[in-house]
């Protein structure tokens, strides 16, 4: 990777306040390995998540409520066949998302708002990938990412701190960005990796490392979940092989996180991609499964997600207890509700969501789908240079 701390490094390392409160740590469910205890818990985050069903207790029960999440989070698709639907159909549909952003207003006309509320404060910006910088696509590894998008989100990191927060792992997903000045944290959080803040001790943050990347450039390495590794890539291949007779199943490695696609999977098929994940994860109580946009996520349970990550890197770049930062987190997925979650519980920033249908959700804001998440960047790189003439 080039992670090279360039544009943003001068916007990085201007740390106008000191980190007061320590940044911390994901709690461990119980002790599985000896370097489990070398995090430490905290009054932050006391709790640790557990698994909805105890050990063993993934039974017919469990599947189906996986099941009626994976069809409540997959609404019928509407062909765009002008003889299929119906004006009215499109109507009551426009009608709905017109009622839900009288909830969750567009960015792009709230966008005085936003400024108003960003003047004299650095703004960072979290953007997560899938369906936010790329469109949504049936292969994962076709998820590319327009040249456009590429050159909006550039010019955006020079002017502010940015990050790409994915579920994907840490590496693949900067194989899709390509852009060494961002900070990303890949596999929900748990694969952090960025330029290194000249001046700035990590020691202030436990579990924090530098390390050097495959072009020889200093970075932060941050990976809560480590101590998973071996029993995440063992769970992978147990995956892949009890999946392999379903067709349009696909298994996708994300390091700290397995990803278990059933986008192309016939829908009543549904149920033996459940069975089959569920039948693997009752032997690995320390795992979980969470639902994405007809994906299962298989994770491990620890207390750190998407929401933690911008924390984290907030904490990182020492904004953390800031007044004068607005933290600006774009996406569209379930597992971005987190960070959504905390901007809006800390009253300390704005979570965006980018879909085309109305959702509950965390967000104060939303955008359509990533043309106008494009569009929104390009306005604030506007309003920034307008602002700095
Ligand atoms: O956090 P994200 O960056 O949004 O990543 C979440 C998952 O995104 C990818 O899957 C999703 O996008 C695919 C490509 O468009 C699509 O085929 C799939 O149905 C979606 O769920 C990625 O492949 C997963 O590994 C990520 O966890």
């Amino acid at each position: 990777m080039d992670l090279k701390a360039t544009h943003s490094s001068t916007i990085l390392t201007d740390r106008t306040h000191a980190c007061n409160s320590r940044l911390c740590l994901p709690p461990i469910v119980s002790p599985i390995s000896p370097t489990a205890s070398a995090y430490p818990s905290s009054t932050l985050y006391p709790t640790f998540q557990r698994r909805k069903a105890s050990s063993g207790m993934l039974n017919e029960s469990h599947d189906g409520a996986c099941l009626d999440a994976m069809k409540s989070s997959s609404p019928p698709h509407i062909k765009l066949n002008k003889d299929f639907i119906s004006d009215l159909a499109i109507c009551k549909n426009d009608a709905a998302y017109d009622a839900w952003m009288m909830k969750c207003p567009s960015a792009l006309s709230s966008f005085k708002q936003i400024t108003n509320h960003a003047k004299y404060k650095k703004i960072v910006l979290f953007l997560d990938y899938d369906g936010t910088l790329s469109h949504i696509v049936d292969n994962p590894e076709h998820a590319f990412m327009s040249n456009a998008m590429r050159t909006a989100v550039k010019n955006v990191a020079k002017y502010f701190s940015t990050a790409i927060v994915s579920g994907r792992s840490c590496h693949k997903v900067y194989k899709f960005v390509k852009l060494g000045e961002l900070y990303y944290a890949g596999s929900h959080g748990m694969d952090i990796m960025g330029p290194v803040i000249k001046n700035e001790s990590i020691s202030d943050l436990p579990g924090c490392t530098i390390s050097i990347e495959e072009q020889g450039n200093e970075v932060i390495l941050f990976q809560p979940a480590k101590e998973f590794l071996l029993m995440i890539n063992e769970v992978q291949s147990f995956l892949k092989e009890v999946t392999k007779d379903i067709e349009g199943v696909i298994v996708e490695s994300n390091k700290f996180c397995v990803s278990v696609h059933y986008r192309l999977v016939d829908e009543k098929d549904w149920p033996k991609v459940v069975h089959c994940v569920h039948h693997v994860l009752k032997d690995y109580p320390h795992l979980q499964v969470t639902h994405g946009r007809r994906v299962l996520e298989v994770r491990p349970i620890i207390d750190w997600n998407k929401g933690k990550a911008v924390e984290f890197l907030l904490e990182y770049l020492g904004l953390r207890t800031s007044d004068d930062v607005l933290p600006i987190y774009v996406g569209d997925d379930r597992t971005d509700e987190d960070a959504f979650k905390i901007l809006r519980e800390g009253k300390c920033g704005y979570g965006i969501l980018v879909t085309s249908v109305p959702k509950q959700t965390n967000a104060v804001f939303s955008l359509r789908d990533p043309t106008e998440v494009k569009k929104f960047l390009k306005l604030l790189v506007k309003w920034k240079k307008l602002e700095t003439s």
